[in-house]
């Protein structure tokens, strides 16, 4: 099922949380919404669920109008951030729950039921579990419990909203791989809401960031990452360096620095980017791009070195991000002088 946004507006009272969103999910593909809080990611999900109504827009389903449809006529199936599931029911009562409810017309028998949940509970790999009740399970198997009682009934769409965000870092990491696992299985269309950046760019296929209502960037985990369409992008996806300056001819001025740039040939004042693993560090200028900088602190964490240095043309502190292996050759230490020198930068007006 392919799914088509088309033109959705939302308001709410004066507030427009949704300004204009335009966007085609593809059959089969699994799509994060990544932006920070309150960029709308939530009512887009909510609006696509039938759980809230656009004040203007479609939604396409295939070419099935969803807008006109009620929550329970879309066949979504929803995973929410807190695992909703009856606390009074075993794992495999919460499981078969949306198939014993179903009209009686469509209810699968109890046999195909039982067989249907057993399959599921294996998929989770909970099948151990089936008896226990969702208070004897840890929050990531209530949520992988969660996903098999969305699963059940078959969704046309599966629509996750933070499914991980109450879980802690380890756990989380674990579970997007198995969902990312479980999603090339079944291979059901599928929307996930995440504001974590390393989670959406781990796990989807495309990755759509949005900011104050609006989308910003829609592209595969690569493009938006190595080529971020505007300033929020790369600030959203990563640490990054600003260099504020001026674009002459191709070139760019920071302080007493000069660069060559790719982007930007106006003449006009502009902010580089530069990521902290994106610089060469020498111990004497090359190059007019060599900025002359006082190492103020080095931290070792696991096989990466962070250093804090401070420009010493503007007094401005940068990040610069090594491996063990270039800072050991470098022999450097707090204090002194070195050259930081961009391998690449890029420049927004
Ligand atoms: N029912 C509501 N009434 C009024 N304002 C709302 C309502 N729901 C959401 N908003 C506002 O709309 C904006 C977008 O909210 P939404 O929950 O969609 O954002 P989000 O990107 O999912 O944020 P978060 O990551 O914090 O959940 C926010 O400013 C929020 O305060």
């Amino acid at each position: 099922m392919s799914i088509n946004i088309k033109n959705i507006h939302k308001n709410y009272g004066s507030y427009e949380a949704l300004k204009d969103i335009n966007l085609e999910v593809k059959t089969g593909e699994l799509l994060a919404l990544l932006g920070p809080s309150g960029s709308g990611k939530t009512s887009l999900l909510r609006i696509i669920a039938g759980l809230e109504y656009q004040d203007q827009g479609v939604i396409l389903v295939d070419e099935d109008n969803f807008s006109e449809k009620h929550v329970k006529d879309r066949n979504v199936g929803f995973v929410f951030q807190h695992y909703a599931l009856f606390r009074h029911m075993t794992i495999f009562e919460n499981v078969a729950y949306g198939l014993r409810v179903k009209p009686k017309k469509e209810r699968p028998t109890k046999k195909e039921i039982t067989e249907k949940v057993t399959e599921l509970l294996e998929l989770v790999k909970l099948s151990s579990y089936q008896d226990r009740y969702p208070s004897q399970l840890s929050g990531g198997q209530r949520q992988r419990v969660a996903l098999a009682r969305a699963l059940a009934v078959k969704p046309k769409i599966l629509l996750l909203d933070e499914p991980f965000g109450a879980l802690d870092a380890k756990v989380r990491k674990e579970l997007r791989r198995w969902l990312r696992n479980l999603h090339d299985q079944y291979k059901i269309t599928s929307i996930f809401v995440t504001h974590d950046q390393e989670e959406a760019l781990d796990v989807a296929d495309r990755v759509v960031i949005m900011n104050e209502g609006e989308i910003e960037q829609i592209g595969t985990p690569e493009e938006v990452y190595e080529s971020p369409a505007n300033s929020f992008v790369y600030d959203f996806l990563g640490s990054i360096n600003i260099f504020k300056g001026r674009m002459e001819k191709g070139k760019f001025a920071s302080g007493a620095a000069m660069f060559n740039i790719q982007n930007g040939i106006g003449n006009e004042d502009g902010v580089g980017y530069v990521r902290p693993y994106d610089f060469i560090i020498e111990k004497q200028p090359s190059d007019k791009s060599s900025i002359k900088s006082i190492i103020r602190h080095i931290q070792k964490v696991g096989n990466t070195v962070r250093m804090d240095v401070v420009r010493t043309d503007l007094h401005e502190s940068l990040e610069v991000e090594l491996i063990k292996e270039q800072y050991s050759s470098l022999q450097v230490k707090q204090g002194d002088i070195i050259y930081v020198k961009p391998k690449e930068i890029r420049v927004f007006s």
